[in-house]
């Protein structure tokens, strides 16, 4: 039972540990999307790109197949953070 509440927090600390990088990377790309929105901004064309938005859904699900995890959960974490990517743009242009 020690063994085992032990190996229970070893892991939950190594999830935290993903967690943390996973936060990394979220924040590196949310940083790569308002470099968009400048570009987008200065050209004058729209911050929503449904085409990319499609092409970004779909490497997703391909990568979560190729992991051998749910494609469908792939197609939500990227409306999730296409969403969040969005929202800091609008801010960033709205802040220009
Ligand atoms: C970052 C962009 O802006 C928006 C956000 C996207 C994303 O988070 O991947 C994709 C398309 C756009 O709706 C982009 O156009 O590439």
């Amino acid at each position: 039972m020690a063994d085992e509440t032990a190996d229970l927090a070893e892991l939950r600390d190594e999830i935290d540990r993903i967690d943390d990088d996973l936060v990394d990377l979220i924040a590196k790309r949310v940083r790569t999307a308002e470099r968009v929105a400048e570009v987008k901004s200065d050209a004058g064309t729209d911050l929503v790109d449904e085409g990319r938005e499609a092409v970004v859904r779909a490497n997703y699900a391909d990568n979560f197949r190729q992991q051998d995890l749910d494609p469908e959960r792939g197609r939500e974490l990227a409306d999730s953070l296409i969403a969040l990517s969005l929202a800091r743009e609008r801010e960033v242009v709205r802040d220009k």
